[in-house]
């Protein structure tokens, strides 16, 4: 299957192609979508930061223009990353835009050394900036995070942080810290948020997040021991769940809901689910 979404690394230098749009209030759409026809936005007098050139969308080069704010352009508007996961049935676009965002936070949080405080600039070959005076790179940055379902039978472990939206409940997620193993993170992670010792944890897939930067590894494990004891500043409720009467779960487009309705499909004997993007 060709993917309609290919990221290659092109000068910006070079003229023509298409663009993205993007500042802090998500990327610029219209009627006709988000690309905008690259010569045209060069026109208007955006208050262009940087340009970094993305890839191939249907065999056509893309850019990403980043704004240092947002402007009012006639006919369109400004739409967070989010939105489109949950509002955009075009997953290839999705991919595409959480690429453009996680590009646009990397490039901008990079424009100078963090070892020498001089002017990075785009590296001629590679995806990386590079530090002009002491030639440090820096490549985009992506976080690995676990995440994972425990059950005990029929029950399911879920739990929700503060910044859930109302009455969702979910699978555990952290990130992995320097030196450990993503299994080891689970263990850790399982046992900070919720007090509870699992068995060894099974990888089942990953999922690219671009809320900011994270690679989601998500594993599913079976609970071992323990009394459920939340971590009061990352867990505001946890509790388990019988699979006949779940709280509401988080969006279908993302991992932690994929991973739940694989184990459900598995115990009921339903047809498994697809793991989107
Ligand atoms: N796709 C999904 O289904 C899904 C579901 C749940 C969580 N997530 C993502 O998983 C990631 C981790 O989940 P969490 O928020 O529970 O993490 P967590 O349990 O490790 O705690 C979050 C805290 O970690 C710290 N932190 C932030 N960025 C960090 C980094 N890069 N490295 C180390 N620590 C950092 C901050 O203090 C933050 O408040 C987040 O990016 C979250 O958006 C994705
Ligand atoms: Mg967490
Ligand atoms: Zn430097």
């Amino acid at each position: 299957m060709s993917l309609r979404w290919q990221p290659a690394l092109l000068d910006p230098a070079m003229g023509g192609g298409w663009a993205v749009v993007h500042c802090q209030q998500g990327f610029l759409c219209d009627a006709n979508g988000v690309l905008f026809p690259r010569d045209w936005l060069k026109r208007l007098d955006l208050p262009l930061l940087s340009e970094q050139g993305l890839g191939f969308f249907d065999g056509d080069q893309v850019f990403l223009m980043e704004l240092a704010h947002p402007v009012e352009v006639p006919g369109a508007g400004w739409q967070g990353l989010r939105q489109f996961m949950m509002h955009d049935d075009d997953t290839e676009r999705f991919r595409m835009l959480g690429f453009a965002a996680q590009i646009s936070t990397w490039a901008s949080h990079h424009r100078f050394c963090g070892s020498c405080g001089n002017p990075m600039r785009q590296h001629a070959t590679e995806r990386a900036m590079q530090c002009e005076s002491c030639g440090i790179h820096h490549y985009p940055r992506i976080s690995p995070s676990m995440i994972v379902l425990v059950t005990r039978g029929d029950e399911l472990l879920l739990a929700r942080s503060p910044r859930f939206a109302p009455g969702v409940y979910s699978t555990l997620a952290g990130f992995v810290e320097p030196g450990e193993s993503v299994e080891q993170c689970v263990r850790r992670e399982v046992h900070e948020e919720v007090g509870v010792s699992i068995h060894e944890p099974q990888y089942i897939c990953s999922q690219g997040w671009p809320f900011p930067h994270s690679l989601m590894l998500g594993f599913h494990a079976e609970y071992a021991s323990g009394e459920i004891v939340m971590q009061p500043e990352e867990i505001e409720d946890a509790g388990w769940f019988s699979i006949h009467d779940l709280p509401a779960l988080p969006a279908h487009k993302s991992i932690a809901r994929y991973l739940i309705d694989l184990y459900l499909a598995r115990r009921l004997g339903r047809t498994e689910p697809m793991l989107p993007g």
